[in-house]
């Protein structure tokens, strides 16, 4: 058996994974659990180019967890360590850290904080902490790469005991956000004032320069910034109070409309998912994707402004990275900044979609969040534990 760290994007819905080598770099095989933690899951393997695809017989975490162990120990891969994507660190974690007892702890107090994403994550630790003690378990975070931002870029304009307590902007898809840094580097754009803007079923976006983060769309919860699949992003917090008054919703019922009733899904009334919006006639359809397209182009205007400047725009993650009639929308509303788009290149999902003699540029660059996980991992493990 070859030894694997293996890195897990815990979703709402799916279980994205990948087995590495422990040096953290080299990929061996990568998956995904469909339908996670319900009925009908199945679990699909690319392992060298090859692949394999299993329907689960029962509908628990654990079985879902237990299978993917097996299925990479049928390939001869022997899982030692496991990283984990979590998307909120708070204010205490501010790089990854080795799972103890007390650290999930930390991490189940910041789930109200995170309710779509932080209890799905600290289901699967547990699941692997049950169907194998011996595995050494990693937490990497999401709000760790903007934990260097300005002051000014992490305040709300509120009564500053509530900022000392912990209610402050953090940010978050930022093991997406350090893996396109780590690009840039690559591409020798470190030094540009680049606006990365990762459009998924959540969207963000982020001032990036010389590697670092300058300032998020997302604020103290993955809910605020862009409109997403079902999350409205920025909404005037009169808006809550108003359903909370005069609409008799509880608490409960505010937090499914936030996080499951809103964007693209609320606004079409049809879908969260933007491939089905694109293929719809539907009017409503239309609006969705174009207050999508309208709010990301402000946003990027606005994180210009952090920066005092603006060289390049990236887009990245799902719609991002595959879809280029979104992506055209967007530097249509910024061509007044000098975007430029070269409809070929754009179609083609070149790595640069502007002209040659566009006044800035943007690209298309694939996130790789479980590629950031296990270097983290690797780096974090090197030190002290023996793989
Ligand atoms: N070819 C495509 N064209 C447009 N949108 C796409 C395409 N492929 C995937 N998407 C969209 O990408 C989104 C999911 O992005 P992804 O980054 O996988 O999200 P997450 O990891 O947060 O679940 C969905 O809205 C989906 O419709
Ligand atoms: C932070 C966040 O919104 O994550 P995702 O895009 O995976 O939902
Ligand atoms: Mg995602």
């Amino acid at each position: 058996m070859s030894k694997a760290l293996i890195a897990i994007n815990a979703g709402s819905a799916t279980l994205k994974f990948r087995a590495y080598q422990p040096d953290g770099v080299q990929l061996l095989a990568r998956g995904l659990v469909d339908r996670f933690g319900a009925a009908g899951a199945s679990l699909e393997l690319d392992y060298g180019g090859r692949q394999t695809r299993v329907t689960l017989a029962g509908s628990s975490r654990d079985e879902a967890v237990a299978a993917v162990l097996n299925i990479l120990a049928d390939k001869g891969l022997e899982a030692v360590a496991v990283a984990h994507r979590v998307v909120h660190g708070g204010d205490r974690y501010t790089s990854p850290v080795v799972l103890t007892p007390e650290v999930v702890d930390h991490l189940a107090e910041l789930i109200p904080l995170a309710p779509l994403h932080q209890p799905a994550s600290l289901g699967v630790m547990s699941a692997f902490a049950r169907l194998d003690s011996r595995l050494t378990q990693i937490a990497c975070f999401d709000t760790a790469f903007h934990c260097g931002q300005p002051e000014v870029a992490t305040r709300f304009g509120i009564a500053r005991h509530w900022h000392e307590q912990g209610i402050r902007r953090y940010g978050f898809h930022g093991l997406s956000y350090a893996s396109i840094a780590r690009r840039l580097g690559d591409m020798a754009l470190a030094s540009q004032r680049v606006v990365v803007c990762h459009l998924g079923s959540g969207a963000s976006a982020c001032a990036i320069h010389d590697g670092r983060s300058i300032a998020s769309s997302m604020g103290f919860s993955a809910v605020d910034g862009l409109m997403m699949g079902s999350r409205p992003g920025n909404l005037d917090p009169e808006v809550v109070l108003y359903w909370l008054e005069h609409e008799g919703m509880d608490i409960a019922q505010v937090r499914q409309e936030l996080y499951k009733h809103s964007g693209l899904l609320g606004v079409s009334g049809l879908s969260a998912d933007m491939r089905e919006l694109l293929a719809s006639k539907e009017p409503a359809a239309k609006e969705a994707i174009e207050l999508f397209c309208y709010r990301a182009a402000r946003e990027v205007a606005s994180l210009a402004t952090a920066m005092k400047g603006l060289d390049a725009v990236v887009f990245t993650a799902g719609i991002g990275e595959r879809s280029p009639e979104v992506r055209a929308r967007i530097l249509k509303q910024l061509s007044w900044l000098g975007f430029e788009v070269d409809l070929a290149a754009n179609l083609a999902r070149s790595q640069r979609i502007t002209t040659p003699h566009s006044p800035r540029h943007a690209y298309v660059i694939a996130t790789d969040e479980e590629g950031e996980m296990a270097r983290e991992a690797a780096a974090l493990l090197s030190g002290d534990v023996q793989l």
